[in-house]
């Protein structure tokens, strides 16, 4: 079997932590395999794009290239989180749409090919990930490269009306077709591209996940829902709980309950929906009311984008009143934390919470909420609140599932959490652990590589250069 090339924009380097989700499943699946893992090194440089930086840990090889301020903000923070971002997760009304950012994310995807491209072995299978690299393997088609290449969607991909909203929609979603394996989170997001497919690509689903474009050429589409290395952050769990900061938000709630949520600072994670359902919460039941804390913990995210900063400063206002409005001398109801945790510390948080609460109003997954479950203690497990938008609500059915937008329901759901008795949360529990040990981090890895590997040669033709 040939070397594995991961490669993403966002890379984790060695004793690097950062959050995100693609970052920790990505070094989970490389560290069963090794491989090379390629993608923008975090850094921004005066001089122009393209200086590659090497690193060796065990049996991975990282290979990161440097971007310039301009490229960045044309790339990451214009085209691919101004335009991309907002309309994957269905908000085209945040979508800022421009040629200029366009024409540098083409720019930088065509520079990772040049630099991609000359590490490349004839034997290699690379695996692209995300929607920062969707024209990636075109760009390589146009180099040379016969690869077999697969690529992973981590975000929702929404109905086709939206995908035909963007300018240039044909362009960008037409060059998918230049990879042999195009995998999405789940069942649905296949459907929806395979509708886009039909109705505004000018090609057709033969079924089996083939889809054919209007000029004849095949690729693969399929559902491959990522997972998280369970036994890893079982352990991890176990241990945090004699970690300091562990030990000291235990004693810091007085044997209060304590509702944990934790998600990247974006507005697709529903925190504003979030808090406020708290509130609701604290509104409709008021025979619960101050016997729950709640934690939510939230690091910055792309802040050189205006939406996420105005976000920050609505939930700064948002925990402001709603601890106005509840609070008593001994107890505060929502602690709002800006900051990032170490991800062994963020496990022991989870086991120590009796409820976690993961609303987005769009989800590719979210691995928190896999993450939840894999922390908790089997004599008391918790009780997961979890958004049916997620994409980890198709396999998490062992969750109280509910709708964000629906507040009144998931402050109800929170009061049901808190009250659920034993032999429930454990019955809940269980079947959700089943499910997230049984196709975990490694069976999504293999399953995604198998099929990419097993696709027909005609299926990934040297024809498909250009
Ligand atoms: O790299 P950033 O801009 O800092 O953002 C972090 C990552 O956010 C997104 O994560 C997604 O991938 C997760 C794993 O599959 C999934 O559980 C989650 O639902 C997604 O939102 C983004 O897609 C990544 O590219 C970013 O690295
Ligand atoms: O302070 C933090 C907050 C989050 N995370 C991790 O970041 C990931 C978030 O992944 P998820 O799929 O939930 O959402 P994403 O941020 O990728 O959209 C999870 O593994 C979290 O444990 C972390 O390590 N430290």
């Amino acid at each position: 079997m040939g070397r594995l090339v991961v490669v993403s924009n966002r890379v984790t380097l060695p004793d690097e932590s950062r959050a995100g989700g693609l970052a920790i499943a990505l070094r989970a699946a490389l560290a069963e395999r090794g491989g090379l893992w390629f993608g923008w090194s975090g850094t921004c440089v005066r001089q122009a794009s393209g200086a590659m930086h090497e690193y060796v840990d065990g049996d991975i090889r990282y290979a990161v290239m440097d971007l310039s301020r301009q490229d960045f903000d044309d790339y990451y923070n214009g085209f691919a989180n101004r335009t991309l971002w907002p309309l994957l997760h269905f908000r085209m009304d945040l979508v800022d749409y421009t040629r200029k950012t366009y024409a540098g994310y083409l720019r930088v995807n065509a520079l990772f090919a040049d630099r991609l491209a000359s590490e490349l072995r004839p034997d290699d299978l690379v695996w692209v990930h995300d929607y920062h690299l969707i024209p990636l393997a075109q760009r390589l088609r146009e180099r040379g490269v016969g690869n077999r290449i697969g690529f992973f969607l981590h975000v929702p991909m929404p109905s086709s009306d939206l995908l035909a909203a963007l300018p240039h929609h044909r362009e960008l979603f037409a060059a998918l077709s230049s990879y042999d394996l195009v995998g999405f989170q789940t069942p649905r997001d296949l459907e929806r591209f395979q509708d886009y497919v039909r109705l505004f690509g000018g090609g057709r689903v033969i079924g089996d996940g083939l889809m054919e474009t209007a000029d004849g050429r095949r690729f693969r589409g399929g559902a491959f829902p990522i997972g998280i290395d369970v036994p890893t952050i079982a352990d991890q769990a176990v241990k945090a709980m004699n970690r300091l900061p562990v030990r000291r938000l235990q004693e810091s709630l007085g044997g209060r309950a304590l509702a944990i949520g934790v998600d990247r600072l974006d507005y697709s994670k529903g925190l504003p929906e979030r808090f406020r359902a708290f509130e609701r919460h604290l509104e409709r039941h008021p025979n619960q009311g101050g016997r729950i804390t709640f934690l939510q913990i939230a690091p910055p995210s792309r802040s050189d984008v205006p939406e996420y900063r105005k976000l920050r400063r609505e939930l700064e206002t948002l925990s402001g009143h709603i601890n106005s409005g509840h609070a008593v001398p001994d107890w505060t109801p929502v602690r709002y934390v800006n900051r990032d945790f170490p991800h062994d510390v963020l496990t022991g948080f989870y086991r120590i919470a009796r409820i976690a609460l993961v609303t987005p109003m769009r989800d590719g997954m979210n691995l928190v909420a896999k993450e939840y479950v894999a922390a908790q203690d089997p004599e008391n497990p918790g009780v997961l609140v979890l958004s049916r938008f997620a994409g980890a609500a198709q396999e998490l059915h062992g969750a109280l599932q509910v709708n964000p937008y629906d507040l009144d329901g998931v402050a109800d759901a929170i009061a049901r959490a808190h009250a659920m008795p034993l032999a429930e949360r454990y019955a809940r529990w269980r079947g959700m652990m089943d499910r997230i040990e049984a196709y975990d981090i490694h069976a999504w890895r293999r399953d995604f590589l198998r099929t990419l590997q097993a696709t027909p040669a005609t299926v990934s033709p040297a024809a498909s250069a250009g």
